[in-house]
């Protein structure tokens, strides 16, 4: 059988005294869309952090298709197939969308920004850009300063960075973060089109977005996960209930 896609074991984070992961096991299978829940100050995003390697880890392993991650710098790792977005809009304002894109691609690949111009003629490269853009419905915007997008298309074309260098792992960290239901919506289906068949995991408020896009979700509550299961199940859990899915389905209506 082989590797998960994504194998946390064992995993612990302090910050001084105070523990903030308190010893993960986690297990995310290829092309499975996984959903990470739980109240605000869970460790959602830190967890998010120690998988990528911007902070150590105080104990265990993260394991990427098998092979453990420890030492890995993010690019290393963003290298060997696993991408990540930001709770915060992580584009270039002036440059124009096409441009954001292609940048991505180019740091995907391992190029240096100095041979911009060299590769500016590369017709691979435009071109993937340019797939990119039709995949993320921005093509039409292709030449518009990447600052002067709707926030939707903002976050769109941060999905679009996301995934451009063809990593088979994507994370998003709250994706449809600000955005109205009929954006929320938009990037839904937009999430769904990019990530088919690859595994995606999700750091996500809106109970909405995660019931209708994920495959088995885990609660992390106080640094622990609760509950690993199908959407039905976990939103069947008393204990899941009790320690933030009753409050979380209650706010959004
Ligand atoms: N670099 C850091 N140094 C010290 N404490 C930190 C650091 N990063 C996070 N924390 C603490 O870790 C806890 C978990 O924060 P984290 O941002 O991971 O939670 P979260 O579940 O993502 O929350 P939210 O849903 O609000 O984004 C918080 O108490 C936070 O103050």
């Amino acid at each position: 059988m082989s590797a998960p896609a994504l194998e946390l074991t064992g995993l612990k984070k302090s910050f001084g005294k105070a523990e903030i992961i308190r010893g993960i096991d986690l297990s995310i299978g290829k092309a499975e869309r996984h959903a990470i829940i739980g109240p605000n100050g869970a460790g959602k995003s830190t967890l998010f952090n120690l998988i990528t390697a911007r902070f150590p880890p105080t104990a265990g392993t993260v394991k990427l298709h098998g092979e453990d991650l420890a030492g890995l710098e993010p690019y290393q790792i963003n290298r060997k197939g696993l991408s990540r977005s930001f709770q915060i809009t992580n584009i270039f304002p002036k440059m124009s969308v096409f441009e954001n894109v292609r940048c991505a691609l180019l740091w995907a690949q391992g190029y240096k920004y100095s041979f911009w111009n060299l590769v500016s003629r590369s017709r691979g490269l435009n071109e993937g850009a340019d797939a990119i853009l039709e995949q993320i419905n921005l093509l039409e915007r292709r030449d518009v300063a990447a600052g002067l997008l709707s926030y939707a298309e903002q976050r769109a074309l941060e999905i679009g960075i996301t995934i451009a260098g063809g990593a088979d792992v994507i994370m998003l960290d709250e994706p449809t973060a600000g955005m109205s239901h009929s954006e929320t919506d938009y990037i839904t289906d937009l999430i769904l089109k990019v990530t088919a068949g690859k595994t995606l995991i999700m750091v996500e408020h809106d109970m909405g977005v995660v019931f209708g896009l994920a495959d088995r979700i885990s609660v992390l509550v106080y640094g622990e996960i609760i509950a690993t299961n199908t959407p039905e199940l976990v939103r069947a859990d008393p204990k899941v209930q009790e320690a933030y899915l009753g409050a979380a389905l209650e706010a959004e209506h």
